[in-house]
């Protein structure tokens, strides 16, 4: 059984101008200490289909269908007590703004030892000596003294480190992260995205990486879901999708990534834009953007297809795999 099972979850915003739906019928897993990616640009669902992992979407937002399975239960059915006992608990959450984490008036120690406190029977000195543990694991200097520390008086990087710190004190099942990175310097980035790579390692923890970035996923993740306007438009192994990608909206992901010798240009850009959820195409959500585009792909959604695992969203993925679409 997957840790985690997310199985055709859709979630939608009821507006005076009918219901718009930002996840449309989407499904993936993540077993136990397995490192996962979803992909996309601004506005694909990512976000939003996190939230409702967690129960956290923001009204109007509501699950319109599906099931959450997390260590056997459903999340969806979970009353608000029972899901405390989840969030922040089995699953943590880092957000790309460290602050929406921290506390800006609670040293670190304090903020350490009462998030601990509250999932665990444990006496003070215990907390606090997890805490500094936890502070020396994710590299920050001299963590005893650190604990005084308000958020303020630490850099950037320093506090998402904090914040990964805080996400493993519980000994989470799952980790979600949410661009955890985008808000940092580019050297930092790495450095990060390294960091948590190790801890997740070490820890045997799940984890779910959002991302609008096809090459951190790379780094970081064993399998990927790319999303497209709220539906999964491709999804596999990592090291496949990376490298043998089928869908022209993954294929443009990839080629729009910087490339060599060119640091911070970014070529190839996808015409166009992600749709507003009151304006999805028919048919195949990306045939207005896509080099391939045939009359079909406007008549109907495909079906995400099989291919030996890897799964893809186009009636031209046949071609397109033999190399034969134009
Ligand atoms: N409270 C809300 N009310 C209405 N629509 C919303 C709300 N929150 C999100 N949406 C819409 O849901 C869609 C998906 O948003 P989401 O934040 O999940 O995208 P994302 O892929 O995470 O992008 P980003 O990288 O910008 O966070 C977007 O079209 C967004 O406008």
């Amino acid at each position: 059984m997957p840790l985690l099972d997310v199985r055709d979850l859709v979630v939608e915003f009821p507006t005076r101008h009918g219901t718009l739906t930002a996840v449309d019928s989407v499904s993936f897993t993540v077993d136990k200490g397995e490192r996962l990616g979803i992909v996309g640009e601004s506005g694909a669902g990512k976000s939003v289909a996190a939230f409702a992992i967690l129960n956290l979407l923001s009204r109007p937002g509501r699950i319109g269908g599906g099931s959450i399975t997390f260590e056997g239960r459903d999340l969806t059915k979970l009353n608000r007590q029972q899901m405390r006992s989840v969030r922040g608990n089995r699953i943590s959450m880092i957000f790309q703004d460290p602050m929406m984490t921290l506390n800006p008036v609670l040293t670190i120690g304090t903020q350490m030892v009462e998030t601990l406190k509250a999932h665990r029977d444990i006496s003070d000195a215990e907390a606090k000596r997890i805490a500094i543990a936890r502070l020396g694991e994710v590299k920050i200097p001299s963590p005893e003294n650190r604990m005084a520390s308000y958020p303020h008086e630490l850099s950037g990087g320093m506090r998402q480190r904090v914040v990964i710190a805080i996400a493993l004190l519980t000994e989470p099942a799952l980790i979600i992260a949410d661009e955890p990175t985008t808000a940092l310097d580019v050297t930092i980035q790495a450095e990060i995205m390294s960091l948590m790579l190790a801890l997740c390692k070490t820890h045997g923890v799940g984890l779910i990486l959002i991302t609008h970035d096809l090459a951190v996923v790379s780094q970081v993740t064993q399998r990927v879901v790319v999303l497209y306007a709220g539906r999964v438009v491709e999804t596999g192994q990592t090291a496949r999708v990376v490298h043998d990608p089928v869908h022209p909206y993954t294929r443009g992901l990839l080629a729009a990534l910087p490339g060599e010798g060119t640091p911070g240009a970014r070529l190839n850009q996808i015409r166009g834009g992600m749709p507003s959820l009151n304006a999805i195409p028919e048919g195949c959500a990306f045939h207005p953007r896509c080099d391939f585009v045939q009359d079909r792909c406007r008549a109907a959604v495909p079906p995400l297809d099989d291919f030996d695992g890897h799964r893809v969203r186009c009636v031209r993925a046949d071609d397109l795999i033999a190399g034969a679409a134009a």
